[in-house]
């Protein structure tokens, strides 16, 4: 019997950059987190700890660091294809490079009536996410965001499910539906503008999951992806992760108190946990695009 070293890679998780572009009186701000990390020779390290291959986590950090401002963020999935063309081209031992973003939102303040140049305010909305690999069978880009929070009070149902000697679930056709939204997309062409994609994909998914007389998040969860694949040939396939944050009738006719739907109790746990994926039947290979590091994006 021997052992062998399967699947490895290493790198930098969760380096929080703040980059502030202040060339004007108007500053602007991009706040993310960024994890490297690389595939290759790096057998050595583990078994005989020779690190000749190795370019430290450390400098990986920095390299993610510099590159905020040579190279700029001018959106999150060119930041990564940099860093990661930048890993694959530039050091000689690194096959593949992984980078995986988070960005957190700020929106100015507004003081007096005025936008401010050099205050923001954090926006407690979806943090937008990228995921960006390179090796020698390509570069493949993955668009994303997470913890949008969303809640409907009407138009959701959910009824005619399957019974057995142990559900108790009451069927209902006006209930409280609401979820914290992960979604993931992979890009078929790296010839997107990443910026005015995002805001597209996020309201056409918001506007499905108002919209739609949802029979149950699973067909809500079908329309989102559709909705946002039949506007945007370039993607290839959406993965979809809801958790239904369950909003119960609260007893309070034991008060004398009638309750239409109107007060609830808001379960944190456990809740229903709904996904799906959806793909092209004619996608390109996904290749490593979905070989996770920090699984932050
Ligand atoms: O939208 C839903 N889908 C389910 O699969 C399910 N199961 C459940 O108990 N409630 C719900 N709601």
């Amino acid at each position: 019997m021997a052992i062998i070293l399967g699947d490895n890679q290493y790198g930098k998780a969760e380096s929080r950059i703040v980059r502030i572009v202040r060339d004007s009186p108007r500053h602007e701000i991009r706040d993310l987190n960024v994890t490297t990390a690389l595939r290759g020779p790096f057998e050595p390290a583990y078994l005989v700890g020779d690190q000749s291959n190795v370019l430290p986590t450390d400098t990986q950090k920095n390299t993610a660091y510099a590159f905020t401002k040579s190279k700029g963020v001018e959106s999150i999935e060119q930041y990564g294809l940099d860093l990661a063309r930048h890993f694959v081209h530039e050091i000689d031992p690194v096959e593949g490079a992984r980078i995986e973003i988070e960005e957190f939102a700020w929106e100015r303040a507004v003081v007096d009536g005025t936008e401010h140049d050099h205050t923001w305010l954090r926006k407690g909305q979806e943090v937008r996410t990228a995921a960006v690999t390179v090796d020698s069978s390509g570069e493949y880009v993955i668009g994303g965001l997470k913890d949008l929070v969303l809640l409907k009070s009407t138009g959701s149902e959910f009824a005619g499910f399957l019974k057995d000697e142990y559900t108790t679930l009451p069927e209902t056709h006006d209930r409280v539906m609401a979820t914290a939204l992960d979604a993931k997309w992979r890009f078929s062409s790296l010839d997107v503008d990443w910026n005015a994609v995002y805001p597209t994909i996020k309201a056409l998914m918001v506007t499905e999951f108002a919209t739609l007389q949802s029979l149950a998040l699973q067909q809500t969860l079908w329309h989102m992806g559709t909705a946002v694949m039949e506007e945007f040939p370039f993607i290839a396939e959406v993965r979809l992760k809801a958790p239904n944050k369950h909003h119960f009738d609260y007893d309070i006719g034991r008060f004398g108190v009638e309750n239409h739907g109107e007060v609830f109790f808001a379960s944190d746990r456990a809740y229903g946990l709904i996904e799906a994926t959806l793909i092209r039947d004619d996608a390109p290979p996904a290749g490593e695009a979905w070989r996770a590091s920090a699984g932050l994006a």
